[in-house]
C-alpha cells in the first residue's frame, strides 16, 4: 500500500528503558519496509528520562524535517505528553489497531506513541503498519484539528 506520509522524509523514533526492544523492533521493521528512520535513543536498557527522546523526536515533526514520529515508553503516557508540548505535533497514545486508525482518520496524528508495557510486540509493529498506512480523513475532522491550536 502507497505510504500517506512522504517517504523522502525520516520516520523519527525514539523511546526510553521501557520502550527500548520495542524500538529496536519497529525500526528494523521500518528500514526493511523502505523507510528511512531517525533513531533518536535510547539506545541501551540503562534507565533513562523519556523526554529526552521524546523533544528531540517531536521537534523533529515540528519543523517538518521527519514525516512523523512514533515514540514508544513503559505506558505510552509520559512520551505523549511531553510530544504533545509542541507545536503541530498531534501525538496520540494508541493500545490497538483501530484507535491507530482512528488516530489518522479523525485526528490527524503525526506521532504514534505505544504503551509497550501494555501491548505486544506484535501488536505494535501492527499498529506502526496502521498508523503509517491510513489517512486523514478531513471534512468536518478538519474544521476540530485546526481548532486544536486556536
Ligand atoms: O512515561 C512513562 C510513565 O508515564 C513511562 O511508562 C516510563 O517508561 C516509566 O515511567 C518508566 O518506569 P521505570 O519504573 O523507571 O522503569
Amino acid at each position: 500500500m502507497q505510504s500517506v506520509f512522504n517517504k523522502e522524509l525520516p520516520i523519527a523514533i525514539g523511546a526510553d528503558h521501557a520502550g527500548f526492544d520495542y524500538k529496536e523492533a519497529i525500526k528494523n521493521m521500518l528500514e526493511k519496509d523502505g523507510w528511512k528512520v531517525e533513531d533518536k535513543g535510547t539506545y541501551s536498557l540503562d534507565s533513562v528520562d523519556y523526554p529526552d527522546f521524546a523533544h528531540p523526536v517531536a521537534t523533529m515533526v515540528e519543523n517538518g524535517t521527519a514525516a512523523a514520529g512514533i515514540l514508544v515508553c513503559g505506558s505510552g503516557n509520559g512520551v505523549a505528553i511531553t510530544a504533545n508540548k509542541h507545536e503541530g505535533v498531534r501525538a496520540a497514545l494508541c493500545w490497538n489497531e483501530e484507535l491507530a486508525a482512528l488516530s489518522r482518520q479523525h485526528n490527524n496524528a503525526n506521532v504514534l506513541c505505544v504503551p509497550a508495557r501494555f501491548v505486544a510486540q506484535d501488536l505494535a509493529d501492527k499498529m506502526v503498519n496502521t498508523f503509517i498506512d491510513t489517512a486523514f480523513e478531513g471534512g468536518r475532522h478538519e474544521r476540530r484539528v485546526e481548532k486544536i491550536s486556536k
